[in-house]
């Protein structure tokens, strides 16, 4: 029988390499990087969300709440584990997904039409989107002029008149004030109502009390503890309690501690570890190995190059320049094959093709002055 799931997340880890500058993130497109620091925004994080529900997502500053959210909306790729999402998601947060140079209209436009709809459904649309999201005479402004809180109104409005099957807001109601709050309090219970399914992230835990079902509660990279609301928002908030009882240099060591966690994550030993835990559940199944290999990385797009790759673009790169000094040079490719040399001798006219030799050239030229040599 099939799960009756819309998400599910098995295994997932997401690694940063932090490059100290852009050049350096560019060389390492072609030339693997030495000595660039790694970090695990995610360490094997799993998670099913059933049909319908609303999954509440908590943790402090920098735990991967938006790291998951993005995989989950297909926004970033996953560096290992599997992400299986049945439908179509949208995704709401303060900073995502509008073009600062459009106006508002026209990011309800680009966004609807990105997400399948035709321009007459847009049309029919566009009068509810405006009226939603409130934001007067600014929705034929760029989005640049916008204040956050206009931003998230827009990005709210947008996101649920798509009516996606799956809705993911993170963090999009703190920067709204308390009216419109409110009107998004009311459409995220329309939405559940509908049986739809909602991740709602969040630092307001009195929200996601009031709105979610369950709660994942994602520290520094893992999960602490999933299950149902209130047990969750309760441990989380005797965690807090306790951190902010610390002195500032505890708390400095214990966040510390908990970077180094994540900066030194080896994913071979991890992968190991999910592998020995599967065969001692099914110690008959001699497939465990190659089993956790493709749940691993049978689903994922390497941002990285393969060395092939590398290889082939380096090659591709150097026969590009080596036509571009040939060309440069004037002399024929067989030529500057025979005589490599010659590539560094350019001759003073550019190469003519069939008969408009050089030769030929110079003498059309002398002509058409009237020169005429004997
Ligand atoms: N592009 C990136 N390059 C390097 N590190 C990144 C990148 N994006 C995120 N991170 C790091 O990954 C970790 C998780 O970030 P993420 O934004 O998912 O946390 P969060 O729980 O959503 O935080 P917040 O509550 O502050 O929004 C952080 O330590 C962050 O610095």
């Amino acid at each position: 029988m099939a799960e009756n799931y819309k998400i599910k997340v098995q295994n997932v880890t997401k690694e940063y390499d932090l490059f100290k500058t852009q050049s350096d993130k560019l060389k390492s497109f072609f030339l693997p990087a030495k000595n660039v620091p790694h970090f695990w925004a995610l360490m094997g994080i799993s998670f099913t969300v059933p049909a319908g529900e609303t999954l509440g997502l908590i943790g402090v500053n920098g735990s991967g709440k938006s790291t998951i959210s993005n995989i989950i909306s297909g926004i970033i790729p996953q560096t290992t584990g599997k992400v299986d999402v049945k439908g179509d998601t949208s995704i709401v947060a303060i900073s995502a997904g509008l073009r600062k140079n459009l106006t508002g209209r026209e990011n309800i436009r680009l966004k609807s039409l990105m997400e399948g709809l035709t321009n007459e459904e847009i049309d029919e649309m566009m009068p509810d989107i405006i009226s939603f999201a409130d934001i007067g005479d600014f929705v034929d402004q760029p989005v640049k002029s916008y204040s956050s809180g206009m931003k998230s109104r827009l990005g709210f409005s947008i996101a649920v008149h798509i009516n996606p099957d799956i809705l993911i807001i993170d963090e999009a109601l703190s920067v709204g004030d308390d009216t419109f709050y409110q009107k998004c309090v009311d459409k995220i219970s329309d939405f559940k109502k509908q049986g739809k399914t909602i991740i709602f992230v969040s630092h307001a835990l009195r929200q996601v009390e009031l709105l979610c079902d369950k709660v994942a509660w994602i520290n520094y990279g893992q999960l602490k503890m999933l299950g149902p609301t209130e047990e969750v928002t309760n441990k989380y908030r005797e965690f807090t309690q306790w951190f902010k009882s610390l002195s500032k240099k505890q708390k400095r060591a214990f966040e510390s501690k908990k970077k180094n966690v994540q900066k030194e994550f080896d994913i071979n030993q991890y992968q190991k570890q999910i592998t020995d835990d599967y065969s001692k559940k099914h110690p008959d199944d001699r497939h465990a190995q190659s089993k956790i290999k493709k749940l691993f990385y049978g689903s994922v797009i390497s941002e990285k190059m393969s060395v092939p790759n590398r290889l082939l673009t380096g090659f591709i790169g150097l026969l590009i320049i080596f036509f571009c000094l040939v060309n440069f040079s004037g002399h024929h490719v067989t030529r500057v094959l025979a005589h490599p040399r010659s590539i560094l001798h350019p001759k003073k006219t550019l190469y003519v093709p069939n008969n408009r030799t050089h030769h030929n050239v110079i003498k059309q030229k002398h002509h058409k002055k009237g020169i005429h040599k004997k």
